[in-house]
């Protein structure tokens, strides 16, 4: 009893302490905890921008500029004039940061698995597959890229070359022989399918299965509704058969291949290196299915439009045209009778490859693409906050005047200067690099070669052709290539997804913000879209942008007053069932019926009277109706000399000129001459 008194003078004092002690935590830590809270909340800055109505956001307009094939000069390029480099968004429920320039390419390309993730639309999910490789991340993307990226890197190429030749001969031979007219969008899209079905996975194309993938091409960036009737419906239904027929070619290799035990390296493709993963264990039966999916679109799409745009191209620059031929006259000198094209007789045509990566800047085949913040990233003064989406774009350094040149000319000759690394992204960029780069270099150069042998057997007779130079230089190209691909597998730890490594980033903060994430988990935004041609000024460069339009208009204006568009058109309807597009197409019918509409009402189209020729023969690249119908080289860049060019119309009769050894691309564009 007599320490009772002790007790709670200790009992006093020792809650006298827990007060003062809480007291000064309290005082000491929250305020703290709340100041630095706000200033991260201050510090958090949002590129400037508008989001639009609630959640439908700027969608309408992004839509509206998707289908009249004007993205970047409708949607995105009046954005950058008005807030900059880099603006905020909401398209489709989703808040948005497009950004644009090398060092934002370089920042969100360079970081994806640690800062960003690429990101697609549920639609695109489902029908290419939840297990293909775009959709992968960390160590299951690692094994796939390797995988893939064996079979198509250069020693993959040393089996597929032969084959690529074959398969463009045979295309040529069957599908151009004889022929007066020909689709040339039609024609590249059918040849590159059957280049990735019978070169990289051995399987003999049946009739209609184009149709059957272009089916479900048609519901990638189609809303994910799905009713029987609706565009993703029927992509669905399609996706399911060729699933099922995809299952079954698995299934029957898997059986050869264990029956036949050890496999010949020599003769594998690209499925065979699937199946034998799956084998081992690598990799699932759903993998390798869904990404033979993948690789059809990835691979025969961007591919096909590529080769058009090239041929187009060519065709519209008569000197370009020439020194292309040249050189493969030269690399067909050292070729004996029917020997096939190697990899390093690719590696020659070093011009041939500055004419399509000429193209492709001008022309990129891939808009950008979509990535999804994984954590708060700070660029260029402003946060993008964690979940929200990404726009990173082509067209933000292939039409910038500082980085090219004249940047709406068409000038092959400038790769021959370094190029500044991630200006110039048709491939992409990072770990997500394109793994088809060299495949697709291949097939179009192919292509050129081809033709350029129908064309060289006669030219023979009448040249003295130089001896080829073995030792051409290897491109620039090859070594950033190269270096590129040794910076994915050196560089970049394949992390899981919200790795926090920093080590390539920017400023990174790791708090959550305020944004709601079920907001930020819509997967509905459209990604990687085709930004097919349309060549348009870059921001500042009005006087281009004047000339430009007028030529423009000139050749709409045609367009609307040349009957031979609407017949093809219609062709086009009858041909193929890809005529049904829907509104998000950019080659709908709607879209020539808008084009067509708004070159009437404009009052510049009088200016062109002087230039019917030239603007007749433009306005005739339809491609089928593939293409928008507004595809043409404006007047200012094409060379003086070049100006009354005959420029080669996929449908356009040629039979002023009989056609020399007449299956040739090349030759067709020479037949064109008046
Ligand atoms: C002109 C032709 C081509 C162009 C312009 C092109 C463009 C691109 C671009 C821009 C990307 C990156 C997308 C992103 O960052 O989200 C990409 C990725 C990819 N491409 Fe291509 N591509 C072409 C041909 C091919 C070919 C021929 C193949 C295969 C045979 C192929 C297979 C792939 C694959 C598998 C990926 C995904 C890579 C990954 O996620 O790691 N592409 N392509």
């Amino acid at each position: 009893m007599a320490l009772e008194p002790n007790l709670l003078i200790s009992w006093f004092f020792l809650c006298i302490a827990a007060t003062i002690s809480s007291t000064l935590f309290f005082f000491h830590k929250k305020p703290h905890q709340f100041t630095s809270k706000k200033l991260q909340r201050k510090k958090k800055k949002l590129p400037p921008g508008e989001m639009g109505l609630p959640w439908i956001g700027e969608t309408m307009e992004f839509y509206k500029a998707q289908k009249s094939n004007q993205l970047f000069e409708d949607f995105v390029n009046p954005r950058i004039i008005k807030h900059g480099n880099i603006f905020k968004t909401k398209i489709m429920g989703s808040p948005t940061i497009v950004v644009n320039g090398a060092e934002a390419n370089r920042l969100i390309l360079s970081n994806e698995f640690n800062l960003v993730k690429s990101s697609w639309p549920s639609s695109s999910v489902q029908l290419m597959g939840m297990n293909c490789i775009m959709a992968k991340q960390g160590e299951k993307h690692r094994v796939l890229r390797g995988i893939i990226g064996n079979s198509l890197g250069y020693n993959g190429l040393e089996s597929l070359v032969p084959k690529l030749c074959d398969a463009v001969r045979f295309h040529l031979d069957t599908e151009w022989q004889g022929k007066e007219e020909i689709s040339l969008y039609r024609s590249t899209k059918a040849l590159t399918f059957s280049v990735v079905f019978e070169c990289l996975y051995g399987i003999k194309v049946e009739l209609g299965m184009l149709e059957i993938f272009e089916r479900v091409l048609d519901g990638v960036f189609a809303l994910p509704v799905e009713f029987p009737c609706s565009r993703f419906g029927r992509a669905k239904k399609a996706r399911l058969e060729i699933e099922t027929m995809l299952v079954g070619k698995v299934r029957e290799k898997r059986r050869e291949m264990e029956e036949e035990g050890e496999v010949d390296r020599s003769n594998t493709t690209l499925f065979s290196r699937l199946v034998e993963a799956m084998i081992k264990g690598d990799i699932t039966e759903e993998e390798v299915v869904d990404n033979m999916v993948l690789l059809v679109f990835a691979a025969h799409d961007t591919t096909s439009y590529a080769m058009a745009m090239t041929f187009k191209m060519l065709a519209q620059h008569p000197t370009c045209l020439d020194t292309l031929l040249q050189e493969n006259v030269q690399i067909k000198a050292n070729k004996g009778e029917g020997e096939y094209l190697t990899v390093e007789d690719v590696k020659k045509m070093k011009y041939s490859w500055q004419v399509v990566r000429e193209t492709m800047r001008l022309s990129p085949p891939i808009f950008g693409s979509f990535r999804k913040a994984v954590t708060d990233i700070e660029y260029g003064g402003y946060t993008i906050p964690k979940g929200w989406k990404i726009l990173w774009t082509t067209y933000g350094t292939h039409y910038n005047p500082e980085i090219f040149q004249d940047p709406m000319s068409f000038d092959p000759s400038r790769f021959d200067k370094p190029i500044q690394a991630y200006t110039y992204l048709p491939f992409g960029g990072g770990p997500r690099l394109c793994a088809g780069e060299d495949k697709e270099k291949t097939t179009i150069e192919e292509a050129s070669n081809s033709v350029e042998e129908t064309r060289s057997d006669k030219e023979d007779e009448e040249k003295t052709v130089e001896e080829a130079s073995n030792s051409v230089e290897e491109t620039r190209s090859d070594k950033d290539d190269e270096r590129i691909r040794g910076e994915i597998v050196e560089r970049f730890d394949y992390t899981e997804e919200g790795s926090t490594d920093q080590s390539n980033s920017k400023t990174v903060n790791f708090e959550d913000h305020d944004v709601n994430e079920d907001e930020m988990e819509d997967e509905k935004v459209l990604e990687l879209f085709r930004r097919k041609n349309s060549l348009r000024p870059q921001v500042g460069e009005s006087n281009n942008f004047l000339s430009m339009n007028k030529s423009e208009d000139r050749v709409l204006q045609f367009q609307e007053d040349t009957p031979a568009e609407t017949e093809q058109t219609d062709a086009f309807h009858s041909l193929n069932e890809i005529a049904d597009l829907g509104a998000m197409n950019q080659n709908s019918p709607e879209l020539l019926e808008g084009t067509k509409s708004s070159s009437a009402s404009d009052d510049d189209t009088d200016d062109s009277s002087s230039n019917l020729d030239l603007d007749y023969n433009l306005s005739r690249y339809y491609f089928d109706g593939s293409l928008p119908v507004s595809t043409h080289v404006e007047e200012t860049e094409t060379h003086q000399d070049e100006t009354k060019m005959p420029l080669l119309c996929p449908k356009q009769p040629v039979q002023r000129t009989p056609w020399r050894n007449c299956c040739g691309l090349l030759e067709l564009l020479r037949a064109a001459e008046p």
